[in-house]
């Protein structure tokens, strides 16, 4: 239900705090034609009351006549930035970029953020945004776990269900999302509170079994029907299922690129203000679910891209896979046990 401007401020408030904007500083506040307009309202007055200067850079929007759907996150790696110089110096030379427009897997955005750039994508509905208001404490424990899979060589995902899948890891780095960016070179998203990583290239094996009520992003679905994923050196071998997996791979397919199978970014829920079962009262285009992907005790897996991990993989299918009832395991050591955070993982 709607949140009020003062509340949304107070949260804005909080965030650009955490972000360490100081006085004087410059913002660039990027929007496009499905903007918040109340999210953008209440970003101005925050950023203005903490004496920064507030620009705004709107632009216009792409891949709409070509994506399937009109989710911003489903069509990846080509966006208003591409080929637009002017846009991206001014990314450059601003010390905070709030994306309220979705940047996600660009080339550009590493442009910016390699020049000690901070983003944070902010495209959730505010009253999503006032409920997962991150605060230092996510940090602390995205931090936690974060060090716990720097250190892991091998995840190890099963299931009742029948998912049993191994990933070797460390030639990837690790992807830390709690909300805000409080460093240069930071990207981040609120709200959020989970982490991935991504399998060594060609090392993902084995099977994942999607069980009734598993979420397929952006199809904003919870599957009712088992959906088998074959998985082998790195790739979605097979699709196996009735008609969700007809549907899931005949999406895939209609990219006629044989990249989009390939498994993408690995991880686990940490945010214990996120539902799974939220995107059940949302209508579909009406969130981006981040719900789903952060929920505490979620294995969430993906296909496609993995540019933004520093991989040369820039296809435009993303499809993330939010699961509940697995075991997570790092080497001998499980962060989530039939989808419940355990130890030291909460
Ligand atoms: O915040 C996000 C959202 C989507 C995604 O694939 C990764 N992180």
């Amino acid at each position: 239900m709607p949140v009020s401007d003062f509340e949304l401020v107070q949260s804005w408030r909080q965030v650009l705090e955490l972000c360490n904007l100081h006085s004087g500083q410059s913002v660039t506040i990027l929007t496009s034609i499905g903007t918040n307009a109340q999210t953008l309202r209440c970003a101005l007055l925050a950023v203005q009351e903490k004496g920064a200067i507030a620009n705004r850079l709107d632009l216009q929007p792409t891949n709409g006549g070509t994506s399937l759907s009109r989710d911003p996150l489903a069509y990846v790696g080509t966006t208003p930035l591409t080929g637009n110089r002017a846009a991206v110096e001014m990314l450059k030379a601003s010390d905070l970029v709030l994306d309220l427009m979705t940047l996600l897997f660009s080339a550009e955005q590493h442009e910016i953020l390699d020049a000690g750039g901070r983003i944070l994508l902010v495209v959730e509905p505010p009253d999503v945004l006032v409920r997962m208001t991150p605060t230092a404490e996510d940090r602390t424990r995205v931090l936690k776990n974060s060090a716990r899979l720097k250190a892991a060589k091998v995840m190890k995902v099963t299931s009742a269900a029948g998912t049993d899948a191994t990933f070797a890891l460390g030639e990837y780095p690790i992807l830390e999302e709690y909300g805000f960016v409080d460093k240069p070179g930071r990207w981040d998203h609120w709200p959020s509170g989970f982490l991935a990583t991504w399998a060594n290239e060609g090392s993902a094996e084995g099977k994942i079994v999607l069980a009734p009520g598993d979420i397929l992003l952006p199809q904003k679905s919870y599957i009712t029907a088992p959906i088998t994923c074959h998985l082998e050196k790195g790739y979605v071998r097979a699709i196996e299922g009735g008609f969700e997996a007809d549907h899931l791979r005949d999406y895939m397919e209609s990219f006629h690129d044989p990249e989009v199978f390939a498994v993408s970014h690995i991880g686990w829920g940490l945010q214990n203000r996120a539902h799974w079962s939220v995107m059940g009262f949302y209508d579909r285009e009406a969130s981006i679910g981040m719900d789903p992907r952060a929920c505490a005790g979620n294995f969430l897996w993906s296909t496609g891209p993995n540019n933004e991990a520093g991989g040369d993989r820039d296809t435009a299918c993303h499809i993330d896979i939010p699961m509940r009832d697995c075991t997570v395991m790092l080497d001998d050591e499980a962060v989530v046990q039939n989808g419940k955070l355990v130890g030291e993982s909460k």
